[in-house]
């Protein structure tokens, strides 16, 4: 396996606040990394640099080979590095199908061109019902968005995010607000990507993450402290001490 994605010194500040402290990380092609840390850790700071949504002090973001720190989120996007949501808005009123045809063609072409070929255009058609299929909506297909619960929504963010075929999914805590029960239907949903797409994954449910991550990085202060395998994490004594107390990564 080779690096898909791949920081080097990346460092952001706030004034004096070092949110992003000097972070070099790799995520190798076909893996589900995990970024676990404390409140404020800096977790979402990183993945805002690596969407493209925030722009780093310094260091550099590698996709696929090229040098994407200068690269917006569109032009990642197309890149095939994507965020889960934020791509595209959700309209409430169009169906989960119009949704994920929307998200389908905004990755190809200007924003307003997609109306009139919303309905004709069978390719994203096709990669729609696909983000459909592999989110697990497919029973939904022909309801409109606002009929949705809020899981079946979160579903519908990630359908959308895989209606682009993309190559490599940025997940900032996609069982955030869930129930247990939709947060283990989220687990199952992600085990079925595991290896059809690269993702890095942000979350705060640990057994979720132990649960499916290949590598996890942890990430303290703004500084990545380990990286290793959950076995290797849950035996790492620096993690233990800075976990301790929450119980579920030392079990
Ligand atoms: N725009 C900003 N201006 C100033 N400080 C910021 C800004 N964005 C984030 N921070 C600070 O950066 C630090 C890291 O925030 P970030 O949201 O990335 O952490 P996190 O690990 O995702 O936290 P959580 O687990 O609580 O979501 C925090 O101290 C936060 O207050």
């Amino acid at each position: 396996m080779s690096a898909l994605l791949q920081t080097e010194k990346l460092t952001k500040r706030y004034g004096a606040l070092v949110v992003t402290d000097d972070v070099s990380l790799e995520v190798q092609a076909g893996e589900l990394h995990a970024i676990i840390g404390p409140n404020g850790a800096g977790k979402t700071t990183l993945i805002n640099q690596l969407s493209g949504e925030l722009a780093p002090n310094s260091g550099s973001v590698r996709f696929a080979g090229k040098d994407v720190t200068a690269t917006g989120i569109d032009g990642r996007a197309r890149q095939g590095l994507l965020r889960s949501y934020q791509i595209t808005s959700v309209f409430d009123e169009f169906t989960v199908r119009e949704n994920a045809t929307l998200a389908a063609l905004g990755t190809q072409r200007h924003a307003f061109s997609f109306w009139t070929s919303l309905l004709g255009d069978k390719e994203a058609l096709a990669a729609a019902d696909e983000g459909i299929a592999a989110a697990g909506l497919a029973a939904l297909a022909d309801s409109p968005a606002s009929d949705l619960g809020y899981g079946e929504r979160r579903q519908l963010e990630l359908a959308m995010a895989l209606a682009a075929r993309p190559r490599f999914l940025l997940l900032d805590e996609p069982m955030a607000g869930m129930s247990v029960q939709e947060s283990a239907a989220v687990v199952t949903l992600l085990q079925s990507l595991k290896r059809k797409y690269t993702i890095l994954l942000v979350e705060h449910d640990m057994n979720a993450v132990f649960a499916l991550a290949d590598r996890i990085s942890v990430l303290v202060y703004g500084k990545l402290l380990v990286t290793g395998t959950p076995e290797e994490i849950r035996n790492n004594a620096e993690v233990r001490a800075i976990y301790l107390g929450e119980e579920e990564v030392v079990a």
